[in-house]
């Protein structure tokens, strides 16, 4: 049985100079708020890193969904774990032992998540799904906000959410890039149950609202 949705919205398209006040704007609406981090190095493009996420955790209880778009996770992405997240998740494009990482980050105190970019295949991974906590799929390329859904990437979704429900998997089958009130239903459809949601929700004049209107849409794909 998929369970219920979660809907992170993502502080990326929120104003970095209000980045607590954003994070509250959603308390009691979102499941959890998606922490992009970029390193100029594995995409191009700079946000944040360890000590904004250190203080950020501070100020609000919601539960973080660390995206480290980022090469050498294993270096940094315990960090984030120890920090306070509660999953912390790395692309499998960027390391060479996923399992490894995960085991790492499980012991570092988060949930583990592997993500799957635009480009990559999911079939290599689909045997790493026990290893993990949440998969992550890219439904554009990672680097940037606002950009177009593409929904071909749901084939990799369904791939996914077949072998989870082969195999009695707890794991999240997560989407990210383009999730709006026009896509998330195909995505939910699709098996994903946790919906990134950037521009759709602080690109909105009431975010809580937003999200709720995204709830709405998913419980009646579901
Ligand atoms: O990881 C990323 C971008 O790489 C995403 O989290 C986007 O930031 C989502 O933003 P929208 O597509 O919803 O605007």
């Amino acid at each position: 049985m998929t369970p219920s949705p979660i809907i992170a919205p993502s502080i990326l398209a929120a104003d970095f100079a209000r980045l607590a006040e954003s994070v509250h704007a959603i308390e009691g609406a979102a499941d959890w708020v998606h922490v992009d981090v970029m390193d100029n190095h594995f995409v191009p493009n700079l946000t944040i890193g360890l000590p904004v996420v250190q203080s950020l955790r501070k100020a609000t209880s919601i539960p973080f969904d660390v995206h480290l778009m980022i090469t050498d996770p294993e270096r940094w992405a315990p960090g984030y774990a120890e920090a306070g997240a509660y999953n912390v998740t790395f692309h499998a494009e960027a390391t060479a032992d996923p399992v490894a990482l995960a085991k790492n980050l499980r012991a570092a105190g988060s949930k583990a998540g592997l993500a799957i970019d635009r480009d990559t295949d999911v079939e290599p991974y689909l045997d790493l799904l026990p290893h993990v906590d949440t998969l992550l799929i890219m439904t554009i390329k990672a680097g940037f906000g606002g950009q177009k859904f593409l929904p071909e990437m749901l084939d990799k979704v369904r791939e996914v959410r077949r072998r989870i429900d082969a195999d009695s998997l707890e794991v999240r089958l997560e989407v990210d890039g383009g999730i709006a009130a026009d896509t998330i239903e195909q995505a939910s459809e699709a098996g994903a149950d946790a919906f990134v949601a950037g521009t759709a929700v602080y690109g909105a004049h009431d975010p809580a609202r937003a999200i709720a209107e995204l709830r709405a849409l998913v419980e009646g794909a579901g």
